[in-house]
């Protein structure tokens, strides 16, 4: 038997029982697709271009269907004056079955399940909300501290132009100001050093992330197992224990996992890192847009460095080269021009999908007595670029407009769809129940990272050729851009 013909029959057997055992759509339940190759259905059309490939499907069936991907029947809802019937099923449509699993075997920790780990994720969910209200003062106030030092540390001496990447640049800044600012530092060790050793193997494991994520054997990725490992053991009780100034989160965290004699000391230390991956794994990348965003128009970093210059005026605080500015988190939350155009940013560069695990059969009622069967076991999603890139929400949206955020003076909070005012129309940190913990401090990091680099900095792109996303990630939270540009700055002249 020649290849050839090897190949002719598989190929034929294959799509014989592709279409003997697909899935048939049942009287209630949304249009469904299941493609023609067999366990990857559509996942190859999907990842090409997830959102163009949603909006087809769209076209072709209106707001909610059902297409098969590597091996799972996901329903996506496009509507978007629909997705609060969905965030609000929390029982029904569960999202910690799904990042349990998926977090577990990325970051090498066993299952946070009842039966072995009583109640463990309920207090690591308490703990959350040390990010949040009055706790939050304190981290503020700690991340300016370290960003301050960072600054001083790395331009006081950048009297003449300087040129970088911008996205390394963001990355070495937010990495170790994040990293201070959570973890401590170690006060004997070179704590620049381990940082800096820490940084360059995240961003090695971070690039395979996407893969890990989608169930790829770790050990067809090189040499990513050992550089998890690597990762892990900076974080060993052993080593932490040596650590001073932790912010608050963490040593609730490092309490709570002492209570498991279960969990070996590898366990403890994968935790952590989970739990800096989810610090700065988007964090970064949005620093970068906005920073990317804001020097490529200048007439925006202009506006926003008005607002700045005004509240440090209004504070009796002068732009002093020695870096020793306090900005408070009222007043951060004060600065609407910055917050819009981290906003629009966010908007734009944002890709996370909303996941949920259908737990038993049942009916979900829509608006305007619409309602569609879902079946268990399948995946619900909400992909919310569809809606940042929506033109009767955000008009020209592919247009960068860094006050889209502003009405009056104030955060503008109306977009409407279908004449519907939208709940939810921005939607970076996810939603309901699941929605991202450190949302409030990630956006008080990066509008502290922004502020003192616009009262310090002159900036100037030397890369003018527009940027694009790179799609690896799409799904997966914000977007990496498709190559990094240069840019050159100097500290800005202070006058009296
Ligand atoms: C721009 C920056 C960030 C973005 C876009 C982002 C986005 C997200 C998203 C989409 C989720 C999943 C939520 C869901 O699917 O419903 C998530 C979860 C999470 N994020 Fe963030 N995040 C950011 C920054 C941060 C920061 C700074 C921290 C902590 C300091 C953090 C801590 C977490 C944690 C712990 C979870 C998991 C929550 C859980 O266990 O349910 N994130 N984030």
């Amino acid at each position: 038997m020649n290849l050839q013909f090897l190949i002719g029959v598989s190929l034929i057997v294959s799509i014989v029982l592709v279409f003997v055992l697909k899935r048939r759509r049942k009287k209630g339940e949304p249009p469904l697709e299941n493609g023609l190759i067999p366990f990857l259905g559509l996942a190859y059309q999907f990842s090409k271009d997830p959102l163009k490939f949603l909006i087809s499907q769209q076209a072709k069936h209106g707001d909610i269907f059902t297409v098969y991907l590597a091996g799972r029947y996901i329903t996506f809802i496009m509507d978007p004056t629909q997705f609060q019937y969905v965030i609000r099923h929390g029982k029904k449509l569960d999202f910690h079955e799904f990042s349990n699993e998926m977090a577990s075997r990325t970051f090498n920790y066993p299952r946070l399940s009842e039966a072995k780990f009583p109640q463990l994720s309920d207090h690591m969910h308490k703990i959350y909300k040390i990010m949040q209200g009055k706790p939050l003062d304190k981290l503020t106030d700690s991340m300016m501290i370290n960003l301050q030092h960072v600054f001083k540390w790395k331009f006081s001496q950048a009297t003449d132009w300087k040129t970088e990447k911008m996205y390394q640049f963001c990355c070495s800044i937010m990495f170790e100001a994040s990293f201070m600012t959570l973890y401590g530092r170690d006060p004997v060790a070179d704590g620049r050093k381990v940082i800096s050793e820490m940084r360059e193997k995240f961003t090695k494991f971070d690039a395979k992330f996407p893969y890990l994520v989608i169930n790829i054997p770790i050990a067809l990725l090189g040499d990513t197992k050992n550089i998890r490992e690597e990762l892990i053991h900076f974080f060993m009780p052993t080593k932490m224990d040596k650590w001073h100034d932790q912010a608050e989160v963490i040593r609730a965290r490092k309490d709570i996992l002492e209570q498991y004699d279960m969990l070996r000391d590898h366990d403890k230390a994968a935790h952590h890192f989970a739990f800096l991956w989810a610090s700065v794994g988007n964090t970064i990348p949005a620093t970068f847009w906005a920073l990317y965003y804001l020097v490529r128009h200048p007439e925006a970093l202009a506006a926003v460095r008005d607002e700045i210059d005004h509240l440090l005026q209004s504070t009796g605080q002068k732009k002093r080269p020695e870096y020793g500015i306090h900005i408070t988190r009222e007043q951060l939350d004060s600065l609407v021009l910055l917050g819009s155009a981290i906003n629009e940013s966010l908007r734009l560069c944002s890709a996370s999908m909303n996941i949920r695990v259908v737990q038993e059969d049942f009916l979900l009622e829509l608006e305007d007595d619409q309602s569609v069967s879902l079946r268990k076991g399948d995946f619900v999603a909400l992909y919310p670029p569809a809606l940042h890139k929506d033109p009767e929400v955000f008009e020209d949206p592919e247009e960068y407009k860094y006050d889209r955020f502003v009405e009056e003076g104030k955060e503008k909070t109306t977009f409407y769809k279908k004449g519907k005012k939208l709940k939810n129309f921005l939607m970076p940190f996810g939603s309901g129940s699941t929605i991202c913990p450190g949302r409030f401090f990630a956006v008080n990091e990066i509008k502290q990272f922004l502020a003192l680099i616009l009262i310090h900095m002159d900036m100037e792109l030397i890369d003018f050729k527009p940027i694009g996303q790179d799609n690896s990630r799409s799904g997966l939270g914000i977007l990496l851009p498709n190559a990094d540009v240069a840019f050159r700055f100097k500290l800005r002249e202070f006058s009296d």
